[in-house]
């Protein structure tokens, strides 16, 4: 169906950057020392993993103590309704047209899968987003109709496969002038509640691929993109008009480095693929923080399946909350000054939002009279 822009709604966003920490492990409060210290609700600071230096090396500045600020910081004793309840209007753009993404970003075992899908007792944000999608739509007192379908992807080794098919061959991206990167032959499930996203998803999580890694009894080998499309249709005088939002919920595998994890053979060569996309991703957020602050620079698109997917929401038409998620134990202080250095940057990115607009079949008609 031909799209057209609402250009009365164009405007421009700045990327929403939260960091949440997650609590030590049984097994890290053993062995590791908590060195992540949340100031405030904005600030968290990374204290130096060396308990020798003292007080004199941190005022001349030989500490390894870093301080940053971010739209939200999570401490380890908060949930992922925490999270939710600050990004829930972001979210909830997606019924009112808009494109919204949401993705966690962090090393491997620091807490994404976590965040993103949850667990029965805490529900993850993709959980807690289509629950409250669908009570939206409950609550909706005009006389719009709405249409909510889903689809699920994983990249696997730079290949794209259906999760929400049994046995789902090698799926292809396509450039589409009306829909930007598609996926083409990807399923789309028309749903009607939220229990059946949950099913869908559950489904398709039992499809990941998933190890054990030394750094983490189930690691995500994949990239996992959860898409949720709303449609609502309105009546107005003129006919009608459908107004087409869409919701990424993205579970990044975790980058990590191969002497860390032991792995070999198969595992390491996940490893090295995952690695070259987030490298993709971190090059990207790297051109598009600078872009924003020094002018036009080439933003590296192309060099990932991930980046391409995720090409509107970290510079196009969306809405983009990153959550990046971080470990407490000091073993970790590499890994966690790196996310946050890549999310630092995040924060400069620009995003341009306008609503989509379907033009329906009867608007045809009237218009070509
Ligand atoms: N907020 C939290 N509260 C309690 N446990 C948590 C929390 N966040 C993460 N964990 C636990 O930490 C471990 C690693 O988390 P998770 O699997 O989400 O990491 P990940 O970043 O997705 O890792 P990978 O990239 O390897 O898939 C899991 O055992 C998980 O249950």
């Amino acid at each position: 169906m031909p799209t057209i822009r609402a250009p009365a709604s164009r405007q421009t966003a700045t990327l929403q950057v939260a960091v949440k920490c997650r609590p030590l492990t049984d097994n890290e409060s053993r062995r590791s020392r908590h060195i992540i210290q949340v100031i405030d609700d904005k600030n968290v600071a990374v204290l130096d993993p060396d308990i020798s230096k003292g007080y004199l090396d941190l005022i001349q500045n030989r500490t390894k103590e870093k301080r940053y600020s971010f739209d939200h910081v999570y401490a380890p004793g908060c949930s992922n309704t925490d999270v939710y309840k600050n990004i829930s209007p972001t979210v909830l753009g997606v019924v009112q047209g808009l494109n919204v993404t949401v993705f966690a970003y962090g090393s491997t075992g620091s807490g994404k899968t976590y965040t993103m899908v949850g667990s029965r007792s805490d529900p993850g944000l993709m959980v807690l987003s289509f629950r409250t999608i669908f009570d939206q739509i409950k609550k909706d007192d005009s006389s719009d109709t709405f249409e909510v379908s889903c689809s699920y992807l994983e990249v696997y080794n730079e290949v794209i496969y259906d999760l929400l098919e049994k046995s789902s061959g090698h799926l292809e991206l396509r450039e589409d002038p009306e829909h930007g990167i598609i996926v083409a032959g990807l399923r789309r499930i028309k749903v009607h509640s939220a229990d059946k996203i949950l099913e869908l998803l559950n489904i398709g999580n039992s499809r990941r691929k998933t190890e054990s890694t030394e750094a983490n009894a189930t690691s995500s080998r994949s990239h996992a993109v959860l898409e949720i499309t709303v449609r609502r249709k309105q009546k107005g005088k003129y006919g009608s008009q459908v107004l087409r939002g869409k919701l990424a919920l993205v579970d990044l595998a975790g980058s990590e480095r191969a002497s860390e994890t032991n792995n070999f053979g198969q595992k390491l060569r996940d490893g090295a693929n995952i690695n070259k996309s987030l490298l993709a991703l971190a090059n990207c957020i790297n051109a598009l923080g600078k872009q924003n602050k020094k002018g036009l620079a080439y933003v590296p698109y192309r060099n990932s399946k991930l980046t391409r997917i995720l090409k509107d929401g970290l510079s196009g038409n969306s809405r983009t909350v990153m959550i990046a998620t971080i470990s407490p134990a000091d073993d970790q202080y590499h890994h966690t000054t790196n996310t946050l250095k890549y999310a630092d940057r995040a924060k400069e990115i620009k995003t341009h939002v306008h609503k989509i607009l379907e033009l329906s079949t009867i608007m045809l008609k009237t218009t070509r009279g």
